[in-house]
C-alpha cells in the first residue's frame, strides 16, 4: 500500500493540467479532458454540452473562491463526502451535505473551538509544547525527525483537548496503535482518489479496514467513558467531545443528530485536528531551516516583541511576522492541498463570464491557486514579508477553506503553531542534518487528502 501511495501526487497533477490547459480543466475520470482554455477561446456558454458522466471541474481563478465557497452559500458538498451515508443522523459534520443541517451542527463545534474554550485548553497544550521542547533538548546537536515528532505532538494535543486522554506519543516516542490505524487507512484514501464509488472499496483493501477499526474502537471507548463521567454544571467543558455531549444532554438543536453522528464526530475531531497541524508545523520548520535569513529575522523579532514566547491564544496576531511565517508555509504547502469539491446549484453558477451548469462538481485547486504567478510574485519563494499589508481573506489563500465550510479549528491550529515555533526560535538554531535529504522532503510528499510527509531530519543547536 505504501509503495502504491508514493505515486500519489494529485495536487501536482492538477497544477500541471492547469499550466497546460488553462484556468478550467476537467478532473477525476476526465482528468485528461481539455474543456476550456481561458483567454484563448471564446467563453463556452454551455459546458454541459461537452461534459458527460461525473462532471468535475477544477477552476483556478481567484474569483471562483467566493462563488464556490463563501456566503451566501450556493454550493453543497460533492458526493465524495457521502461515502459513509447520506443520512444526516449517521454522519459527521464534515460529511454533512445538507446546508441547513450542516450550518446548525457547526455551531457547537464553534463553541468547542472558540476563544473561551481555547483559554481552558491552553495550559494543557503548553504542557505538550514543553514536552516537545524537552525532546528537542535531548536530541540537541543530533538529527531528529521532525515529521515524526510534529505528528506525536499533533496527536497528543488532540487526545488531550479532544477527549482529555493522553496518547503518550511524545513520551513513548512511538505511534499509538489506534493512530497507526488511521495512517494506514489514509494511505488507502490517497490511493483510491476522490471518485466516490471507489471509496466504498476501502473496507476491502487488506490492512486499511483493520487499521481503521482499531481507531474507531478507541474513539468509541473514549466516547462511552466520557458519557459516564459526572458533568459539573456551571463549568465549561474541558474538551471538545464534552461540548458535543453537553449539547446532546441539553437538547441543543446544534447537537449531533443521532448516535452514529456523535460517533463519527468523535473520529472527525482527532483526524481533522492532528495531521493537518502536524504537517503545517513540520513544513514551517522545513522552510525556516531552508531560509536562515528569515529564521534569524524571526528570532530577532521574537526576542524584541515576545521574549517569553507565546503562551496562549491571547497572543493572537501580536507578533505579525510569526503569523506571516505560518501563512507563507500554508500557502506553499497547504496541509489539504487538493481542491475541495462542491456541487453547483440547479440554476448553475457564473464565474466571471463562464456559466457552470447546475450539478457540476467544482473546486478551486488550493495548491495551484496559492502558487499562481498571476497572484503571487515569485510564487515558489518562501517570503513571509510578502504578507505585510496583505489580507488572508482578500488573497487567493484558502488552506482552511472559506465560508460555511471553513475549518472551525483554525484558531486552535494557529495557537499551537505560534506556541511551538516561538519557543523553538527563541531557544535554538536549526539546520538540516543532510542537505540532500532536504530536497527529498520536497519531492517525496504524498497527497492522501492531507499531506503525508517524508522524514525531516533537523539538527537543533542551543543558542
Ligand atoms: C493547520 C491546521 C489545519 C488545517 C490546514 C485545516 C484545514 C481544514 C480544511 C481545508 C477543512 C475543510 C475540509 C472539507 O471541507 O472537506 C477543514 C475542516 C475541518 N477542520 Fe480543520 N484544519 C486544521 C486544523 C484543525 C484543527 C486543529 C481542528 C480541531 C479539531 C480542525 C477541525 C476541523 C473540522 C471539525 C472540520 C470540518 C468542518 C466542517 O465540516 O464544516 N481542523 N480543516
Amino acid at each position: 500500500m505504501r509503495s502504491a501511495a508514493k505515486s500519489v501526487k494529485a495536487f501536482e497533477d492538477t497544477q500541471k493540467l492547469h499550466e497546460k490547459f488553462g484556468d478550467i480543466v476537467g478532473v477525476g475520470e476526465y482528468r485528461q479532458a481539455f474543456l476550456h482554455q481561458s483567454a484563448q477561446l471564446a467563453p463556452c456558454p454551455d459546458l454541459s454540452a461537452i461534459i458527460s458522466g461525473p462532471r468535475e471541474l477544477s477552476i483556478n481563478r481567484a474569483s471562483a473562491i467566493s462563488v464556490i465557497y463563501e456566503t451566501p452559500t450556493r454550493t453543497t458538498r460533492s458526493p465524495w463526502y457521502a461515502q459513509v451515508s447520506n443520512d444526516v443522523t449517521k454522519i459527521s459534520l464534515n460529511s454533512t451535505r445538507v446546508l441547513k443541517v450542516h450550518k446548525l451542527r457547526k455551531k457547537v463545534w464553534e463553541r468547542g473551538l472558540g476563544f473561551r474554550a481555547l483559554a481552558v485548553y491552553a495550559p494543557r497544550i503548553k504542557t505538550k509544547v514543553n514536552l516537545l521542547l524537552s525532546k528537542i533538548a535531548e536530541h540537541s546537536g543530533r538529527p531528529m525527525d521532525m515529521t515524526e515528532y510534529s505528528m506525536f505532538f499533533g496527536f497528543d494535543v488532540m487526545g488531550e483537548i479532544g477527549f482529555s486522554k493522553d496518547f503518550h506519543m511524545l513520551e513513548s516516542e512511538s505511534e499509538h496503535p489506534a493512530i497507526k490505524g488511521v495512517h494506514e487507512s489514509m494511505l488507502a484514501i490517497g490511493v483510491l482518489g476522490t471518485v466516490p464509488w471507489l471509496l466504498s472499496m476501502i473496507s476491502k483493501v487488506p490492512g486499511a479496514a483493520a487499521g481503521f477499526s482499531r481507531f474507531t474502537t478507541w474513539c468509541h471507548q473514549q466516547l462511552q467513558e466520557k458519557r459516564k463521567a459526572t458533568v459539573l454544571k456551571n463549568r465549561d467543558p474541558r474538551d471538545i467531545i464534552s461540548w458535543l455531549i453537553k449539547s446532546l444532554n441539553e437538547g441543543d438543536p446544534s447537537a449531533p443528530p443521532g448516535e452514529m453522528a456523535i460517533q463519527e464526530d468523535a473520529r472527525l475531531l482527532i483526524i481533522a485536528g492532528s495531521d493537518t497541524t502536524s504537517a503545517a508545523l513540520a513544513n514551517a520548520l522545513y522552510f525556516l531551516a531552508s531560509n536562515p535569513d528569515t529564521y534569524q529575522h524571526l528570532q530577532a523579532t521574537l526576542r524584541n516583541q515576545c521574549p517569553g514566547g507565546i503562551q496562549d491564544w491571547s497572543y493572537e496576531k501580536r507578533i505579525p511576522y510569526l503569523d506571516y511565517v505560518i501563512q507563507e508555509t500554508l500557502r506553499l504547502k497547504p496541509s489539504v492541498p487538493g481542491g475541495l469539491p462542491r456541487v453547483a446549484p440547479p440554476e448553475g453558477l457564473m464565474i466571471d463570464d463562464e456559466f457552470i451548469p447546475g450539478g457540476t462538481v467544482v473546486a478551486v485547486p488550493t495548491f495551484t491557486v496559492q502558487r499562481d504567478p498571476r497572484f503571487w510574485p515569485d510564487p515558489n519563494a518562501f517570503r513571509p514579508e510578502r504578507w505585510d499589508g496583505l489580507s488572508t481573506e482578500k488573497s487567493p489563500w484558502l488552506p482552511f477553506t472559506r465560508g460555511q465550510w471553513a475549518c472551525p479549528g483554525r484558531n486552535l491550529a494557529m495557537m499551537e503553531m505560534r506556541m511551538v515555533l516561538s519557543h523553538i526560535a527563541l531557544q535554538y538554531n536549526v539546520s538540516f542534518a543532510d542537505p540532500g535529504a532536504a530536497k527529498r522532503f520536497d519531492l517525496d510528499v504524498m497527497d492522501t487528502f492531507t499531506l503525508t510527509l517524508p522524514p525531516l531530519h533537523l539538527v537543533f543547536t542551543p543558542i
